[in-house]
């Protein structure tokens, strides 16, 4: 199994090869990539980590070595947020980025999964998969937004909120990746009952999380260790889907065909094609029916902003 990461020389990135390094396969390989000429030298770094998985960085222009022959590619190049800023406010530079890397991604391997972390996630999914119709080779169900990072901080607010074991508590989170867009489903959370006020200011918290990191790093940057470690459960995901595992189930914002827009986050089975099955979110309270029905304008346009940027 191949996975390359793109971007790999940041945050997030460094982060992520490192959990892959220990925790893929044996006998896989990670293909690092960045413009960053550090990206040879994080790979040498590695490579020293006594784990069968091979390592190789390549930095440059261009990212064609690094993807030949990948089953997995997970995007975190581009720049990421500084306090006063939302996600949408990444659009001008990063947009060009992810288009540029997805061309690469069509002509050099068009099978791959594709895992896009680079914000805002809402429209940059949207211009991959602009990128790859075109290119004639887009498959939707090889194409995800990672939100993965959604979901590991619903688990931990509830389990710290409620006291639980934090192994024990799953929460799905449907929707987008930005404020309104992520709508924890708490009502599903099973064995635990939340007031209202409890509802309304953990879904704010969870909304609200990426900006807590934000501020918290006062201009340093964003989530990259946490969302390294969301990362590297999608992909250890989809690599067990490609296995042939039964029952890999993750959150992601995928074109599963939902009558709300045409990408929206939700659970779905990964197997050896990718999404093997989308499945339905069930039943909702008349809080996230709400709140769900409040997003799609916000959602909807962000994914305008994606296909208008392509066409
Ligand atoms: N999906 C999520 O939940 C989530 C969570 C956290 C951060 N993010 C996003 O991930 C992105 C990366 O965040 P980070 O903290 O790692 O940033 P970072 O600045 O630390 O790293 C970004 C890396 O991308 C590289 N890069 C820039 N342009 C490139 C190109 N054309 N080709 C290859 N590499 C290129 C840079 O050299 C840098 O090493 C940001 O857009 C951020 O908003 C998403
Ligand atoms: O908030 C950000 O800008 C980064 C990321 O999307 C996050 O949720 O932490």
């Amino acid at each position: 199994m191949k996975v390359a990461v793109l971007g790999a020389a940041g945050g997030i990135g460094q982060a992520l090869a490192l959990l892959l390094k220990t925790q893929l396969p044996a006998g896989s390989t990670l293909s690092l990539y960045d413009i960053a000429p550090v990206t040879p030298g994080v790979a040498v770094d590695l490579s020293h980590i006594p784990t069968a998985v091979d390592v190789k960085g390549f930095a440059g222009e261009d990212p064609t070595p690094a993807l030949e022959g990948a089953d997995v590619v997970l995007i975190s190049a581009g720049v990421a947020r500084k306090p006063g800023m939302d996600r949408s406010d990444l659009f001008n530079i990063n947009a060009g980025i992810v288009r540029n890397l997805v061309e690469k991604c069509a002509t050099t391997c068009p099978k791959a999964l594709i895992g896009i972390i680079t914000n805002p996630v809402n429209t940059t999914v949207a211009i991959a998969a602009e990128v790859l119709k075109k290119a004639g080779v887009y498959d939707k169900n090889r194409l995800f937004g990672v939100t993965t990072l959604d979901v590991i901080r619903s688990e931990t607010f509830v389990a710290e909120a409620k006291g639980l074991n934090v192994a024990d508590v799953k929460v799905p989170v449907i929707g987008g990746h930005s404020g309104v867009t992520i709508l924890p489903l708490l009502s599903q959370v099973e064995g635990v009952n939340f007031t209202e006020a409890e509802v309304a200011a953990l879904t704010t918290r969870i909304q609200n999380a990426g900006t807590e990191v934000v501020e918290a790093k006062a201009g340093g940057g964003s989530a990259t260790l946490s969302m390294g470690q969301a990362a590297c459960r999608f992909g250890l995901s989809l690599v067990r889907g490609l296995q042939g595992e039964a029952n890999v189930v993750e959150c992601a914002y995928v074109d599963g065909g939902s009558e709300h827009a045409e990408f929206f986050a939700q659970p779905v089975v990964l197997g050896k094609n990718g999404v093997e099955e989308v499945l339905a979110y069930g039943e909702v309270s008349a809080f996230e029916a709400n709140a769900r029905d409040a997003m799609l304008d916000t959602l909807q346009a962000d994914i305008q902003l994606g296909i208008d940027f392509v066409k």
